[in-house]
């Protein structure tokens, strides 16, 4: 599974800029050849045309020595774009990309090209204004030239939204408070690594324990005792994996390759059928193969590499437009496939700011459970640690002195209080822990659980001592935003680490049919790994920043609030009606990439069925050279035309429904 760290975001750009500009040497090099080369044939044959005597320098009466100057610039040509043919030929018999198809059309024109130089040399007929080295230099300057143009999209930073203009109401508020987060976000990761560096050492500590029983188990039996490196064969697969040649990063919209191993399996079969055409007619051997290689260098629309270049900054632009942030142009082609998305309750269903709505206390007065409660909260990042304190501080309640608080994700957080335990959080923990909790109260916390509220439940050494009820609203939008979902046919599934009881009556509320609770941190990269095993690509709309575990799973990571900045697509907005919406748009410029391929193949077909109209009707290919890139040009410019679809698409923010 790739990870989806900011590290290795930084590492795959980085990797891309390097590609950048590799590929701008190369497109200079072969612009500037093509360029050459242009002077060099239809140049002179034109000087020709118009009886200009150029004396030795007419191809007319020297054909060879010329042909031969222009197959030495389109081999430098070919030097020049060597990475992308490399890339091509690696993986030809694997998986052919579009590269691939570049590499077969370009080592075509030139087969064609010398099978023509033979037929020159062998019959002493002039062929020269035949020769595909010309389209050779075009195709490979519109190869390159996509390219770039993709790698330049690819890295492109995303726009940070505008900071001065008219700033909504509460933006201050709205700063400071992001502010505050950051610094909880800071502690909270310190944290993170303190406890994580714990664990490894006691981790460590049970592997050492786990040995050493082992090692004794073997000698009880009287078997020789391993080796002590058992780690090492994943080792060896690291070193293996990173001796592996750097493979080029995979285009922005992978259809560019599916439809390339098209292209490729159909220009075989169109050269063949040709040849076995025209071998039935009696044509020349020489004529024959350079036909069949001619139309193989046909059947590649260079358009292909202009497809993610010239549709997708449309779309890049409506989003931007919306204030929704793209990290990365590539996540577009994982949002066409996504099929399935799976939504953290709070944040996604619900609001995400939860209040305490009542406490219910047994033996403890409700300010001395608030109190109590708060001071073993006090500084923890969880919205509901949050909300406790600053209640407890604005109702004027008493805070207790407690030990540090020890906090388990998805259970709760104990603390020492004068020597006895205090645990607060789900009551199956607490029980777990030993806690007595009375029938009375967990009638009442039932029927609070059953209406949608989170309970907490609040222990003293090992009895229950009260529950602390909080409600959070479902959000206005949502339930239209799974209704959309629906009719797309994307699965949404809920994840939650409340109880049954909630979980149950939010969904029903939210109009979703699947959801899962009870869930740990742990236990939600879980569920969406299941999904993904079901052949789902899953995105996942998150509102707590600190789900790291889920994030790195997910295929695509949508938040909500520009806290998770490490998510790959942020809606600023905060409306989630624009998630279906982006995932039509994303159909949509697929659709309008696949559109303009279809246009580009046409051009291509109608070319291949001119050449052989013109070996039919004139009895040769005089017009090959111009066959060839006529179509480059049609396919590349339909290709230009297709983004209109994306275009008449607009978003339409959720208020406009009331
Ligand atoms: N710091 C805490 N204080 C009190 N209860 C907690 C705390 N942490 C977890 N819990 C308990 O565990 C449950 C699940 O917590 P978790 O943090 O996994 O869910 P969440 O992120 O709040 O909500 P969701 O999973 O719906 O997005 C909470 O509802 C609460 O009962
Ligand atoms: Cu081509």
């Amino acid at each position: 599974m790739e990870e989806k760290t900011g590290e290795a975001r930084a590492a795959a750009r980085e990797k891309r800029l390097q590609e950048k500009k590799a590929l701008g040497a190369s497109l200079q090099i072969v612009l500037l050849l093509t360029l050459l080369e242009f002077a060099f044939s239809p140049g002179l044959l034109i000087a020709g045309y118009f009886n200009i005597e150029l004396g030795p320098l007419t191809p007319r009466s020297m054909p060879l020595p010329f042909a031969g100057a222009e197959l030495a610039l389109a081999l430098a040509m070919l030097l020049a774009s060597k990475n992308v043919l490399e890339n091509g030929l690696r993986r030809l018999l694997r998986a052919p990309s579009a590269d691939s198809l570049v590499l077969v059309s370009a080592l075509s024109a030139v087969a064609a090209s010398l099978l023509l130089m033979a037929k020159m040399y062998l019959e002493d007929v002039n062929l020269f204004h035949q020769l595909l080295f010309t389209p050779l230099g075009i195709l490979l300057t519109f190869t390159l030239g996509g390219k770039y143009l993709e790698a330049r999209l690819a890295t492109r930073e995303p726009r940070p939204l505008e900071k001065e203009g008219a700033e909504p109401q509460g933006t201050e508020e709205m700063r400071l408070e992001q502010e505050a987060a950051r610094q909880k976000r800071e502690e909270e990761a310190q944290r993170q690594k303190e406890s994580e560096a714990r664990y490894q050492e006691l981790e460590a500590l049970r592997a050492e324990e786990r040995r050493r029983a082992d090692a004794e188990a073997r000698k009880e039996r009287g078997e020789p005792p391993l080796d002590e490196e058992n780690d090492e064969p994943t080792q060896k697969i690291d070193a293996s994996e990173k001796k592996a040649a750097p493979a080029a990063s995979a285009p922005l919209l992978a259809v560019t390759n599916n439809a390339a191993l098209r292209f490729l399996v159909f220009g075989f079969l169109l050269a063949i059928a040709g040849a076995a055409f025209w071998q039935s007619m009696e044509l020349d051997i020489l004529s024959l193969a350079a036909l069949f290689f001619a139309t193989l260098f046909l059947a590649c629309p260079a358009a292909l590499f202009f497809a993610a270049p010239l549709t997708l900054p449309s779309a890049l632009r409506k989003c931007r437009a919306q204030k929704i942030i793209i990290s990365d142009a590539g996540i577009f082609d994982t949002l066409t496939h996504v099929s399935a998305i799976a939504i953290t309750k709070s944040g996604g269903i619900t609001e995400g700011r939860p209040f305490l709505a009542t406490i219910v206390g047994e033996g403890l007065s409700d300010g001395a459970l608030l109190g109590l409660a708060a001071s073993i909260e006090n500084g923890l990042p969880h919205p509901l640690a949050r909300v406790l304190v600053s209640t407890a501080m604005s109702r004027g309640a008493r805070f207790a002195r407690v030990s540090a608080a020890n906090s388990i994700p998805g259970q709760g957080v104990e603390a020492l209080s004068y020597g006895r335990p205090v645990r607060i959080g789900k009551r199956e923990w607490l029980q777990e822990e030993g806690v007595e909790v009375s029938n009375s109260l967990i009638t009442k916390g039932d029927q609070f659980a059953t209406k949608g509220k989170i309970t907490v439940y609040l222990a003293t050494g090992n009895s229950g001592k009260g529950i602390l009820v909080f409600s959070d609203e479902i959000r206005r939008d949502v339930r239209r935003t799974i209704r959309l979902l629906e009719a797309l046919n994307v699965q949404v599934v809920m994840l939650t680490g409340d109880s049954r009881s909630t979980a149950k009556r939010i969904a029903k509320e939210a109009g979703v049919s699947v959801w899962r609770s009870d869930l740990t941190p742990a236990d939600k990269a879980k569920e969406v790994q299941l999904l993904q095993a079901h052949g789902h690509t899953v995105a996942l709309l998150v509102s707590d920043p600190q789900d790291k575990e889920v994030f790195s799973k997910a295929d695509v990571v949508i938040s909500m609030t520009e806290e998770a900045s490490d998510s790959d697509i942020i809606i600023t907005s905060g409306d989630s009606a624009y998630i279906p919406q982006l995932l039509t748009l994303a159909r949509r410029t697929a659709k309008s990439a696949r559109l303009g391929l279809a246009l580009a193949f046409v051009c291509s077909l109608l070319a291949i069925a001119l050449s052989h109209a013109s070996l039919f009707y004139l009895g040769d290919l005089r017009f090959l050279p111009l066959l060839s890139i006529l179509p480059m040009l049609l396919g590349a410019i339909a290709m230009g035309l297709t983004p209109w679809r994306i275009k008449s698409f607009s978003f339409t923010p959720h208020t406009l429904d009331y």
